[in-house]
């Protein structure tokens, strides 16, 4: 659930998506979402994460079932509201999306992965860790930065290429895991990694540079990535416009039960993080549902960002996580011609407005047959520039919330009726920018 790693940022992203992977971001943006550039350094820090509120799937409102053609997946146990937390959840491990031993050049936590901000405590025994507290230090040196990662770390041979360098830390970051949580380990590898029975290529050169540092054969590291690829969330930099849409990852994080989230085009949740908040537990991500989803309904997250075009969603769908989708919307899409595909962006709001004028402003109204997901955009995409996040409503108190979060900028929008002139996209007010 994250980029590709070449060009991942990943909405298992929330740029999405991803799972988000907002949606989640495959390197990524696995279940993640958007293209990145990996620019910021990681620090050494691979942690296995126990600081947070997690909920477990028993306590979420969603229950395991297996769908043919679809494995796993989540599925609604009660009707939920729109805004609604249907799960939260905490990483098996997290591992930053780009590595280099040099913590004065470090913008983050390398257990909680917080921006830096004056606080900045090295690892006592090697040059890769720094973290911005005492408590995350404490805790790092006894899980995710153990003193056999520090070691492993300093004698990691010199990997060139980020993506791959990447993949080697989180390579060591699962051996460290094996020692420091068998149980984790386990519920790492019990993840889907598709038909990982032939090495990958990948796997063949960074298996030839870790082995001996994580003591894995070749066949538990092509499952290793082949699971990571498919499962990863990226965990994103802050949104800035400037940045235009090449939102960076800071890390990479796999989440044991956000993992069982399928995907859709069209996804009735989407996923929050907020790793620079204040206070413990940052790490988790939450997923709340973007609109009404009846009991016994599939949930899904988008692995990418939702405004992507057919025949990038395919390629990513059928590349990094092995299927071809045939939902809704891509059922619709495939018979659209390339042109119409790439000028959609444009029109979309357009036409959303309109066909929602024409149902009355009803979502989920009598379909427009050539774009009948137009309302999906209007209300559920953010239209900040370079955006594009999924928007779902905050989670309801006694009531529904008006207002609505962007799961990339961050931006909260009252949600209003869609009444106004042909082409006014509504009359949201946009309240925090
Ligand atoms: C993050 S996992 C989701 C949980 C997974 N179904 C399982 O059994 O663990 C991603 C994988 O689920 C499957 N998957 C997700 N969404 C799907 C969809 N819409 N149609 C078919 N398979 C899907 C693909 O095999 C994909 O690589």
């Amino acid at each position: 659930m994250g980029l590709s790693k070449k060009e991942k940022a990943m909405h298992h992203g929330q740029d999405e998506e991803n799972i988000a992977h907002g949606e989640p971001a495959a390197r990524k943006a696995s279940l993640l979402f958007f293209s990145h550039t990996f620019f910021f350094f990681g620090a050494g820090g691979c942690r296995s994460a126990t600081m947070s509120a997690a909920t477990t799937l028993s306590e979420s409102l969603v229950k395991l079932s297996t769908i043919p053609g679809r494995g796993r997946a989540l599925v609604a146990s009660r009707h939920i509201r729109p805004g609604e937390i249907i799960l939260s959840d905490s990483p098996l491990l997290l591992y930053p999306a780009a590595f280099t031993p040099s913590p004065p050049t470090s913008f983050f936590c390398s257990y909680c992965f917080r921006s830096l901000l004056s606080v900045r405590l090295p690892c006592p025994t090697c040059s890769f860790a720094v973290f911005c507290s005492q408590y995350c230090l404490s805790a790092a040196l006894t899980s995710s930065h153990s003193p056999s990662l520090c070691r492993s770390l300093d004698v990691l041979p010199r990997i060139r290429d980020t993506d791959l360098r990447a993949l080697a830390v989180f390579l060591l970051a699962a051996s460290n895991l094996s020692s420091t949580s068998p149980a984790d380990f386990h519920r790492l590898l019990s993840l889907d990694g598709g038909d990982s029975s032939t090495a990958q290529a990948e796997a063949v050169v960074l298996h030839s540079l870790v082995a001996p540092l994580t003591g894995f054969s070749v066949d538990v590291t092509n499952a290793l990535l082949a699971k990571d690829k498919r499962n990863a969330f990226g965990l994103m930099e802050p949104f800035r416009v400037e940045d235009a849409g090449e939102r960076k990852v800071r890390a990479y994080g796999i989440y044991p039960n956000a993992s069982l989230f399928n995907h859709d085009c069209l996804p009735n949740a989407c996923r929050f993080d907020y790793l620079d908040r204040e206070g413990n537990g940052n790490t988790d991500i939450m997923v709340r549902a973007i609109h009404d989803i009846p009991e016994g309904r599939e949930v899904c997250l988008s692995y990418f960002p939702v405004k992507w075009g057919y025949k990038e969603r395919q390629q990513r769908l059928t590349e990094d996580y092995g299927f071809r989708c045939s939902c809704d919307r891509c059922e619709v899409e495939k018979n659209w011609k390339d042109d119409a595909e790439e000028s959609m962006e444009e029109e979309e709001e357009d036409e959303g407005v309109e066909a929602m004028e024409e149902e009355g402003g009803e979502v989920g109204g009598e379909e427009n047959n050539d774009f009948p997901h137009a309302y999906f955009f209007v209300r559920y995409v953010c239209d900040q520039e370079n955006c594009g996040g999924t928007m779902a409503p905050l989670p309801p108190q006694e009531k529904p919330s008006e207002l609505m979060e962007c799961n990339v900028c961050g931006r909260l929008r009252k949600q209003v009726d869609f009444v106004g002139e042909e082409g006014d996209v509504g009359n949201d007010i946009i309240l925090d920018a």
